[in-house]
């Protein structure tokens, strides 16, 4: 059986992630509060659902009741073992033991996610559904708040190199603040459900997007606090001057005091009204951004270890 064969394949993983993913779990317990979750989704009978780490099963029961079908990835086995039975006569939940970071999303269907996430891999959660090659429609998840707020960027934070370069391929939106107690154990950070929607119109032509995470990660990586100090190379003073006023604003803010829709704008004057030698620059910056955050990484599990 497939299952098995990808049970036995992680088993000594499961082992290895077992402590990361025992503090991981926080678990919903108020049905009532589950059933208000989904109702504020787009939810509905012709969906089909991925949920990360059911867990217990809460969201799941109130899933396989909303949508066509749900497929549950859970990598506790423990837990694992009482949802397979727990769903054994519900036809359209299927529970599967994998680590979702290894899961083969879907590639030929529209699919959604609802889950409330095992905070500990956040990061790699929100890489993988939005670098994938066929994102979920809709994303609820329900993660940290200080996470959520970075992703959304404006106007819930100030925005980031992370929150424009998704925002031009989705939409953020916090519908929902949890309370503590909503979880047991008690977790010690507030957690939202972040809405992730995939653009319909992708706001970033196809043959610029590449030109685009350059140009932020360029802006974002230079030295300086000031988008005067950080654009000196791609910009003239005149021009920055301009922009400045057409777009509002000043050329001393940092670059995260400006909203995505005036980076947006800026990133539209770059491509028409800067030379290929300027605008080559940028070329590489997003690779160089991902190198040295790759180092980083190393130094401090290394200082961890
Ligand atoms: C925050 S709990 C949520 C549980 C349940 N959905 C609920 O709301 O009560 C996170 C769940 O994700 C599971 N989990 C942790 N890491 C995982 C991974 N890499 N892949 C799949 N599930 C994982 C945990 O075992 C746990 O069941």
């Amino acid at each position: 059986m497939v299952v098995d064969s990808v049970f036995n394949k992680n088993k000594e993983l499961n082992n290895n992630n077992m402590l990361k993913i025992e503090n991981s779990q926080n678990f919903l317990h108020s049905k009532k509060l589950v059933v208000k979750l989904i109702e504020r989704s787009n939810i509905n009978k012709n969906d089909i659902i991925i949920e990360i780490g059911p867990g217990k099963g809460i969201i799941t029961k109130e899933l396989s009741i909303k949508s066509k079908k749900v497929y549950g990835i859970e990598y506790d086995l423990h837990l694992y073992k009482k949802l397979k039975h727990m769903f054994s006569d519900i036809k359209n939940v299927e529970i599967i033991y994998e680590n979702f970071l290894e899961f083969e999303l879907p590639e030929k269907y529209k699919y959604k996610i609802f889950s409330s996430i095992p905070f500990n891999i956040t990061a790699e959660i929100l890489l993988k559904i939005t670098s994938c090659s066929n994102p979920p429609k809709d994303t609820y998840i329900i993660i940290q708040e200080e996470a959520a707020r970075k992703y959304a960027g404006n106007p819930y934070n100030n925005e980031c190199m992370r929150s424009l370069l998704l925002k031009p391929y989705f939409d953020f939106e916090i519908i929902y603040k949890l309370k503590n107690t909503d979880f047991t154990p008690i977790p010690k950070v507030n957690s939202v459900l972040l809405h992730i929607k995939k653009r319909e119109n992708i706001l970033i032509n196809q043959n610029e997007a590449e030109l685009y995470r350059d140009f932020i990660a360029y802006v974002f990586s230079s030295s300086g606090k000031s988008i005067k100090e950080r654009c000196k190379y791609i910009f003239s003073h005149k021009q920055l001057k301009r922009l400045s006023q057409d777009i509002g604003f000043q050329t001393t803010d940092s670059p995260v005091n400006l909203s995505f829709e005036q980076w947006l704008r800026v990133f539209q004057y770059f491509i028409v009204g800067v030379s290929i030698d300027k605008q080559r620059l940028v070329y590489n910056s997003y690779s160089r951004h991902l190198n040295e955050q790759k180092k980083i990484d190393k130094v401090h599990r290394n200082f961890r270890s």
